[in-house]
């Protein structure tokens, strides 16, 4: 190939709707291990039964406290770290399953990442068109077609080839290396990218530039995201539909109105009510976030939120809530949260 990545946007019978990546009780817990001898001593829950389906097209944002299991979800996705149970289907085949599923390694081409820290993840020894053409290198990719790509994807970033080709990475801005970093990333024309914290680490002018260049970039190629970050203004700017992550579990999803305009668990809305440019007079109406998540080790029991959450009533101790279907996509997993529960609080909150 010796322009830039392949057209996914969705043709006739291939439409918007369609998963293209399939999780279901995705499960991965460390161990930690104490003493002398380094013998196990605990284990940190630090993705617990997460579901969810990314659709073809759409760009799905990932939000949550810091430990909520955000990038060991993405490190799951991009199997980085290996599930202790669950699993994953893209594009209708199994991931990494022996016997007619998709092959990691293929899976590893149509999924790709960008992280937060732009330095670490390219080589400093090696000019930065090197490094976006080191992948389709491996891949087979002939020299000359790999070097014509990288200058193409530099291109495709905001970076004139001419001037930025044989730079290193030291000689870049932050704003000009994540740009780097999201031309390696597809340099192997993939279909999926999961964007973990990728603006996190710049100015909020250039962050705005790297948000509209993916945004673009998304349009151009027809890609799919996953983008996960902390900061709720840039996740309702980019996402399509949401994801809330607590303690490593999934409590609420939906369509992005929803969950900024509708939000229903008493999680959602309090992280809301905590974010810097929420409207002055809903702010004074929500309860706001104290206090710092419970330790993953030892998660609260039935809900894990309640230990923080105003609302909390004896069922919310006794056992874990499922999520309840709002209508529209939006569910949210909350006692509270279900129309017609009978509990009292549940107009209250799904209002
Ligand atoms: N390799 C590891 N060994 C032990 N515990 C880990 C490991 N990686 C992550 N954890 C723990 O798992 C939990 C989830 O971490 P994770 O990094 O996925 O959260 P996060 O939501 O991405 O947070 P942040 O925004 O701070 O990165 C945390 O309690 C973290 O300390």
């Amino acid at each position: 190939m010796s322009e830039t990545p392949t057209d996914h946007r969705p043709g006739p019978g291939n439409g918007p709707a369609r998963p293209l990546l399939l999780v279901r009780d995705l499960v991965k817990h460390f161990p930690i291990r104490g003493g002398l001898l380094g013998r196990p001593v605990g284990t940190v829950r630090a993705v617990d039964g997460v579901s969810f389906a990314v659709r073809a097209g759409e760009t799905l944002g990932i939000v949550g406290e810091s430990g909520c299991g955000k990038s060991t979800t993405a490190r799951l996705l991009m199997r980085l770290l290996e599930p202790d149970g669950g699993g994953m289907a893209f594009d209708g085949a199994p991931v990494g399953a022996s016997g007619g599923g998709m092959a990691l390694k293929e899976y590893r081409r149509q999924v790709q990442m960008v992280f937060q820290d732009s330095y670490a993840s390219l080589n400093p020894r090696l000019p930065i068109e090197d490094t976006i053409a080191f992948a389709p290198r491996v891949h087979g990719v002939p020299a000359r077609e790999a070097g014509e790509r990288a200058h193409a994807l530099l291109a495709a970033v905001g970076l004139d080839p001419a001037q930025f080709a044989r730079r290193y990475p030291h000689e870049l801005s932050g704003g000009q290396r994540q740009r780097v970093n999201i031309a390696r990333a597809l340099a192997l024309n993939p279909r999926l990218v999961l964007l973990d914290e990728p603006v996190s680490a710049l100015d909020k002018s250039v962050e705005a530039q790297v948000l509209n260049l993916l945004a673009d970039l998304k349009e151009r190629f027809g890609l799919t995201y996953v983008f996960i970050s902390h900061d709720l203004n840039v996740v309702q700017w980019i996402s399509d539909r949401v994801l809330v992550m607590y303690l490593g579990k999934v409590v609420e999803e939906g369509p992005v109105e929803a969950i900024y305009e509708r939000p229903a668990h008493p999680y959602t809305r309090a992280l809301l009510a905590s974010r810097p440019a929420m409207d002055p007079a809903r702010r004074r109406t929500e309860p706001p976030l104290t206090g710092d998540p419970p330790n993953p080790v030892n998660p609260p029991s039935g809900c894990r939120f309640r230990t923080r959450c105003p609302f909390a009533e004896p069922v919310c101790a006794e056992r874990a809530p499922a999520a309840a279907d709002l209508g529209g996509g939006h569910a949210a997993a909350c006692h509270m949260a279900l129309p017609g529960s009978g509990h009292s609080r549940a107009g209250r909150l799904a209002a």
